[in-house]
């Protein structure tokens, strides 16, 4: 009777982005992060009614939600247009304004450790005085004094748990990301928590299930990482639970029913289990989503979920017998059903040299296929492309656009070998990995030779330059956003706690000099011919504006055509409303442009 035209751009950039949720003690009000209008602020639901309140006013994106364990207060980190110098704000109980708590110059950084029992004091870290190790300190709110508590030697050092008496604090030192090592203070006794912080290994997620015994997840002397246990008391290091093939990726304690709830990576999605601490009974959990972000379990026992699924934007769940679940969000994408949108093909490709590479392949439905592929590597290098909702994908596969993400090596998901396979090769392996993978879309009648495109943001728009440079054959137009284009700028101007860790993730640019030169994009030049979109974000700390400023500008001087999108106020990432559909919009209009 009525007929609706098409979903439009807009449509798809209509959900939200929920990045961040904490429910109070007595589990009556929820507070979750989001940019429900417009840009990332607080908002509450005081349970059991879930509908949502803008709690607090801010308009930046949130690094974490406390309440204070008797409501008095919330406290929330937001840093400022994208800067990711995090600080340290209060919020009434009822909600308000945030008022600057612990902060400092625009330029430092204040991450939250812990909050006291008693709610009386915040355990954090600080770029201050010590920009690249960090330093730990301890904020007395009573009488407002402030004691530092840890000064970060050898490389960046991260108080990551406190017992309950305050006696024991565990940190974190990272040298790479795959080689962290743990070690408990106590007095002024230090213990490692593996048994050799020389081995490469990564400790994570300490737990103390009281003030003698720390529970932890680590990849020691193992391919997956699984889940150990260290005695304060015998000073004693034991393996605890390993899963096979799968890697333990965060680990909460339920101190009333003696579990732990653990969710594990498992290539493209996650599992949530329950491990009984007395019978050493697993179980393995349904879940309402395929990727899981953040678990809270409360003192009841309760356990919330934020998540999301290739075709669920993401929302908040909860469970009172971890078997049924309640939705409490209602993020969706406007107008549309899940059968809509397209849930990928895992799908797995053999690589150059033999290596088995997993991938997502996204099918436009036929209704909407216009022939065309988007080929994207994702970023990190060291993360995954999973089962989890992206606006941008959902909204070009409805235009038409089937797309392909591989994880070639170097990705998360599977075992500790693979993940270190990029490390000081950001530009040979990987690189291969998607020449083999376009290949093998080739060869399989996925992808029309003539009609590929290339689209990747941060490493992602790394191996776009690198592969437009290499291999522009293969592509008809490439979409860089905010991808390093020199290597020896973007390993100096990295934020100062991650240079420690340049050396093993990336090389050393007098060392590696020629390896440098080989893997950085702008040695390609000559190269890249095929029309090119790059976008950045102007306050983006972890990949300088300057990384695309040059490649569009020598891009420019050369003729090149080359479309260049700065948004001046985000940094790694879109978390403005406007911004994102501006971006989104933006990179569809220069697709559809060069189709033909
Ligand atoms: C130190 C590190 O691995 N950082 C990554 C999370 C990161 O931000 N990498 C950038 C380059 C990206 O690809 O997103």
């Amino acid at each position: 009777m009525i007929n609706f035209p098409k979903p439009t751009v807009e449509q798809f950039f209509r959900t939200y982005m929920i990045t961040n949720f904490s429910v109070s003690s007595d589990e009556k009000r929820l507070i979750f992060s989001a940019n429900l209008n417009g840009k990332m602020n607080l908002w509450a639901m005081n349970l059991p009614d879930t509908y949502p309140y803008l709690f607090a006013h801010h308009d930046e994106s949130n690094s974490f939600i406390k309440f204070d364990p008797e409501n008095r207060y919330v406290i929330a980190g937001f840093d400022k247009d994208g800067d990711e110098n995090h600080q340290i704000f209060a919020i009434p109980s009822e909600g308000g304004l945030p008022q600057p708590l612990i902060t400092g110059e625009s330029t430092e950084k204040y991450f939250f450790s812990h909050l006291s029992d008693d709610g009386k004091r915040i355990y954090y870290m600080t770029s201050e005085e010590n920009p690249s190790f960090l330093n730990a300190r301890v904020r007395h709110l009573e009488d407002n004094s402030d004691e530092l508590i840890n000064v970060g030697e050898v490389s960046p050092t991260n108080l990551a748990a406190v017992s309950d008496n305050e006696g024991a604090f565990v940190f974190l030192r990272s040298f790479a990301n795959t080689y962290v090592t743990g070690f408990v203070k106590v007095g002024d006794e230090t213990y490692h928590l593996t048994p050799d912080p020389d081995k490469v290994h990564v400790v994570f997620e300490p737990v103390f299930i009281d003030d003698k015994t720390i529970y932890f997840v680590t990849d020691f002397e193992s391919e997956y990482s699984y889940i150990a246990k260290f005695d304060l008391e015998t000073k004693e290091f034991s393996p605890v639970l390993h899963i096979e093939n799968e890697s333990v990726d965060s680990l909460k304690w339920d101190k009333k029913n003696n579990v732990f709830y653990l969710t594990t990576e498992n290539g493209v999605q996650d599992d949530l289990y329950r491990y009984d601490l007395q019978s050493t009974k697993l179980d393995k959990l349904i879940t309402p989503v395929d990727v899981i972000e953040k678990i809270q379990v409360t003192k009841s026992g309760h356990i919330y979920m934020l998540g999301r699924s290739a075709t669920v934007p993401h929302n908040v769940f909860q469970t009172t017998n971890g078997k049924e679940w309640t939705q409490l969000t209602n993020n969706r994408v406007l107008g549309l059903s899940q059968a809509d949108m397209v849930e990928p093909d895992v799908v797995s490709y053999t690589s150059f040299d033999g290596m088995e590479i997993e991938a997502l392949l996204f099918k436009a439905k036929p209704e909407n296929d216009n022939g065309h592929t988007i080929f994207w590597p994702h970023g990190g290098p060291q993360a995954s492309e999973r089962k989890f909702f992206r606006s941008m994908f959902q909204c070009f596969l409805n235009r038409g656009y089937t797309i392909f993400a591989p994880n070639f090596r170097g990705s998360t998901g599977y075992g500790s070998s693979f993940v270190k396979l990029v490390e000081q090769d950001w530009g040979e392996g990987p690189r291969l990995d998607c020449v083999a993978a376009i290949e093998w879309l080739f060869e399989n009648n996925i992808t029309d030779r003539e009609k590929l495109f290339l689209v990747g943001g941060s490493y992602g728009g790394y191996m776009s330059l690198l592969l437009h440079g290499r291999h522009a054959e293969y592509f008809k137009a490439v979409v860089d956003i905010f991808g390093p284009s020199d290597l020896f700028t973007f390993v100096n101007s990295v934020p100062a706690h991650w240079k420690p860790i340049m050396d093993r993730w990336l090389g050393d640019p007098e060392r590696d000099k020629e390896r440098f030169i080989k893997d950085s994009p702008v040695t390609y030049l000559d190269g890249m011919v095929k029309p090119m979109l790059v976008i950045q974000g102007a306050k983006d700390p972890r990949v300088v504006k300057e990384e695309s400023d040059q490649i569009v500008e020598k891009l420019k001087s050369e003729g090149r055509e080359v479309e260049y999108l700065l948004l001046e106020d985000e940094g790694h990432g879109f978390s403005k409303k406007e911004n994102e559909i501006n971006v989104y919009s933006r990179m569809l209009e220069f697709l559809e442009k060069h189709q033909g």
